[in-house]
């Protein structure tokens, strides 16, 4: 599967509404919804999202939905398969809720390599007919950026550097196309820390020998930010670059002057209401007031941006509410975040019910 013409990975292709995610929204959501949203909900349920490969279990379901997609394709469909890669031992390494189930300590590094991304890999051989575009790490590298004061972040700073590399080495087949997680507007659009964040990301980009696969840029996973609005929300302190759009527009410059030509996606899963309940810019967890957003489509009426994507699925939540978790985070206990909510991943129905009622443009 030689690239698009246009050289956008999404060109000519329909996204797949996975059966992990439709499941959710049938059978945990839609029977205790009231009538007026049942429509709504079955619509998100036929919205295409990424797939989280969060764990090393999950990678058989790669297979399955590939083979899934290879054969509706085989029907005359053009489907991709859009997953995200996210097991780095020390996961989130600034926050608690969504650490994952790798350490650095226990051979982490090497499972994370042999057991994960190889796996992963071995899998994609299999469909080399079949378009996949993959979002690789969020936070991640982001936090490489802000986060070096951060002691689980600074001792983690090598091996997410060299296994990132390794993801897009082993990862560079020609029918795949990689977006790096670049936080968002919020995080990295400061002043402060845009400059500094290219230059790490075409550090990586360079690590891996500059691979064709790495198309650019993933913003805004799981967060909440417009792409394009008109004025901005006052938490954005009079950072200029207080959208999606001024984030990039500002970003892909830098980025190109340090050897890395970066397109970009956009998680548009929750920013269908502006402003959202943030109290502050930093808020992330589970925030008050969100909804569905922009459906995805490659209509980004932006040269540089490939495509809007649903990649955080709406309903999942950022993690748990309840103190007495392990996994427990002070940012999911604040004013902003919509309580009690359950760990980072499984389904969250009164949020769910939220972004229904919130989501923009309305959904049925
Ligand atoms: O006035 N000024 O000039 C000025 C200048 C600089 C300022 O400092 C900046 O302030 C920003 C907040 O405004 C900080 O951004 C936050 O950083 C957090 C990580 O530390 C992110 O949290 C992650 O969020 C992910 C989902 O997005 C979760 O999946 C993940 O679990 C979770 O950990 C927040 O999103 C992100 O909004 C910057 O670091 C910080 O450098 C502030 C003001
Ligand atoms: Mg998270």
């Amino acid at each position: 599967v030689a690239p698009a013409a246009s050289g956008n990975p999404f060109a000519g292709k329909e996204f797949y509404a996975n059966p992990y995610y439709s499941s959710e929204v049938y059978s945990r959501a839609i029977p205790s919804l009231p009538a007026s949203l049942k429509p709504a909900a079955s619509a998100v349920a036929n919205v295409g999202s990424f797939v989280w490969l969060d764990t090393m279990a999950k990678i058989p379901t790669m297979d399955t939905y590939l083979a899934e997609i290879k054969a509706k394709n085989a029907a005359g469909a053009k489907l991709m398969g859009t997953f995200v890669v996210y097991d780095l031992p020390e996961r989130d390494c600034a926050a608690l809720a969504s650490n994952g189930e790798l350490k650095i300590d226990e051979g982490g590094e090497d499972n994370y390599k042999t057991q994960y991304i190889d796996k992963i890999a071995a899998i994609i051989k299999k469909y080399p007919e079949v378009k996949i575009n993959l979002a690789i790490e969020p936070d991640s590298l982001a936090n490489m950026v802000t986060n070096m004061g951060v002691a689980k972040c600074s001792r983690a700073a090598p091996y997410y550097r060299d296994l990132t590399a390794y993801a897009l080495k082993t990862l560079n087949f020609n029918n795949v196309d990689m977006y790096l997680d670049g936080g968002h507007a919020g995080w990295l659009g400061w002043d402060a820390n845009i400059g500094p964040a290219a230059k790490l990301f075409a550090e990586v980009y360079k690590a891996a020998d500059s691979p064709r696969a790495v198309r650019g840029i993933v913003t805004n996973v799981s967060n909440y930010n417009a792409f394009r609005i008109a004025t901005c929300p006052s938490i954005t302190q009079g950072s200029k670059n207080c959208d999606e759009e001024r984030f990039i527009n500002a970003f892909a410059p830098l980025l190109q002057a340090e050897g890395f030509p970066a397109h970009f996606i956009v998680d548009t899963g929750r920013t269908g209401k502006q402003p959202t309940g943030q109290q502050a810019w930093g808020d992330w967890c589970n925030v008050q007031g969100a909804g569905f957003g922009t459906r995805p489509t490659m209509d980004t009426d932006n040269a540089l941006v490939d495509a809007f994507v649903w990649v955080k699925p709406g309903g999942e939540s950022d993690g748990t509410s309840d103190q007495s978790s392990v996994r427990y985070d002070g940012f999911c206990g604040k004013e902003s975040a919509f309580k009690p909510a359950p760990e980072a991943g499984t389904w969250f129905q009164a949020y769910f019910e939220m972004l229904l009622k919130n989501a923009s443009p309305a959904l049925a």
